[in-house]
C-alpha cells in the first residue's frame, strides 16, 4: 500500500572545490567540482491530495511558479499525466541563496517522494533527467551519493570522501548565482584535470582540500560579507573556502579540535555539520 503522507529530509551540499573550465554554446558554464552531502537538512512533508491540486505551505513567500518544490511537483504531474495532487509543507533550515543547494535538494526530495506517493516507478536516471530541467544541482541530489561532477553538474561519478566535520559560516545574506556567473572578472578557463588528480590529492593531503573555487573572488568582491566571513574563519585558524556561488564559507574541522564558537556579527549563522556518505533517501532510488 502507498503511504498518504511522507515526511522527508532534503540535505544540503558543499562544493569541496569548483573550477570553471569553459562555457557551453548556450552560455552556461562548464564546471569540475566535488559535491559532498552534509547533515544540515530541510524537511519536506508531502500529503496526497485526491483533488489533483499542487498546494504549498511553509516559509517561502515568493511566487509559487518560482518555488522549486512546486515546480518539481508540476513537472512530474504534467509529464506523466498524474491525476492526483499533493500538499507540500517545507520546513527550511538551509539558508537561501547560500551555495548549499537547498532549493535543488528540496526539489530532488519532492521528485523522490512523489515518485513513491504517486506510484510512478521512475528509475534514478529517469528522475535525474527530469531534475536537470529544474536546476544544475538537482541531478546530484538524485544521484544519491558524494560525487565528482562535470558538465554543468549533470555528469556525475561516485567519489569516496573521508568522514568529515565541517564548520560553516553564513554571512547574513545570500548571493545571486546569476550575478556571479555573469561577472566580467570571473575566471572561465581553468584547465580540465583528470578525476584521479583530485582523488589522489584527497587521499594524500586531506584535510587540505583539492583545487580552489573560481567563483570565490567574484563573490567576495560583489558581497563584502563573504570576504569578511573568509577572513574570520582564517583568523580562527581554519582554512576556509566558499561553497558553490556562495555566500556560505566552510572549513574542514580537524578531529579533536576545540569546539569554540566563533564570535559572529548579528544575523550571521554558524553550523557544525558532518558529511553524509549517501543521501538519506538513497534506498528509494532504483536503477
Ligand atoms: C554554482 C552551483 C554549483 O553547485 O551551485 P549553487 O552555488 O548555486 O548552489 C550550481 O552550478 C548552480 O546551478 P543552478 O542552481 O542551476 O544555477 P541557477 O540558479 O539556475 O543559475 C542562475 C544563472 O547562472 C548561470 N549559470 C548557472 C550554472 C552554470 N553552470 N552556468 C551558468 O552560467 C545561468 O545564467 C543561470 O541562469
Ligand atoms: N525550496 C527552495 N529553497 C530555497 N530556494 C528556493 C526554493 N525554491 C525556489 N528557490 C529560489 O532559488 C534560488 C536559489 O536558492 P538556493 O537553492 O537556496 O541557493 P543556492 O543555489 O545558492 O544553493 C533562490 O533565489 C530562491 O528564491
Amino acid at each position: 500500500m502507498t503511504e498518504a503522507c511522507l515526511g522527508l529530509p532534503a540535505p544540503a551540499k558543499l562544493n569541496l572545490f569548483l573550477h570553471v573550465t569553459g562555457r557551453r554554446p548556450d552560455g552556461k558554464h562548464l564546471l569540475q567540482s566535488i559535491f559532498t552531502l552534509i547533515d544540515l537538512a530541510d524537511t519536506v512533508d508531502l500529503t496526497l491530495l485526491p483533488s489533483g491540486d499542487v498546494e504549498r505551505e511553509g516559509v517561502l513567500t515568493g511566487p509559487a511558479e518560482e518555488d522549486l518544490c512546486v515546480r518539481a511537483a508540476r513537472l512530474l504531474k504534467e509529464r506523466f499525466r498524474v491525476g492526483a495532487g499533493v500538499r507540500i509543507r517545507l520546513e527550511k533550515r538551509i539558508p537561501v541563496g547560500a551555495g548549499l543547494g537547498g532549493g535543488s535538494s528540496d526539489a530532488a526530495t519532492v521528485l523522490i517522494g512523489l515518485n513513491r506517493l504517486w506510484n510512478l516507478r521512475l528509475t534514478r536516471s529517469e528522475l535525474m533527467a527530469l531534475g536537470v530541467e529544474l536546476g544544475a544541482d538537482v541531478p546530484f541530489f538524485l544521484f544519491g551519493r558524494n560525487a565528482f561532477a562535470e558538465g554543468i553538474g549533470e555528469k556525475l561519478l561516485p567519489v569516496e570522501l573521508p568522514d568529515a566535520r565541517y564548520r560553516l559560516v553564513w554571512p547574513g545574506r545570500g548571493v545571486s548565482t546569476g550575478k556571479i556567473f555573469s561577472a566580467p572578472d570571473l575566471t572561465r578557463s581553468t584547465e580540465t584535470r583528470k578525476i584521479a588528480v583530485f582523488s589522489d590529492s584527497i587521499r594524500n593531503r586531506w584535510p587540505a582540500l583539492p583545487g580552489h573555487n573560481d567563483l570565490e573572488p567574484v563573490a567576495a568582491r560583489i558581497e563584502p560579507a563573504v570576504q569578511k566571513a573568509l577572513r574570520m574563519l582564517s583568523e580562527s585558524g581554519f582554512e576556509p573556502r566558499m561553497t558553490g556561488s556562495g555566500s556560505t564559507v566552510f572549513a574542514v574541522e580537524p578531529e579533536g579540535a576545540p569546539k569554540r564558537s566563533l564570535n559572529l556579527p548579528e544575523g550571521w549563522l554558524e553550523f557544525r555539520v558532518r558529511s553524509l556518505p549517501v543521501h538519506p533517501l538513497a534506498s528509494w532510488l532504483t536503477e
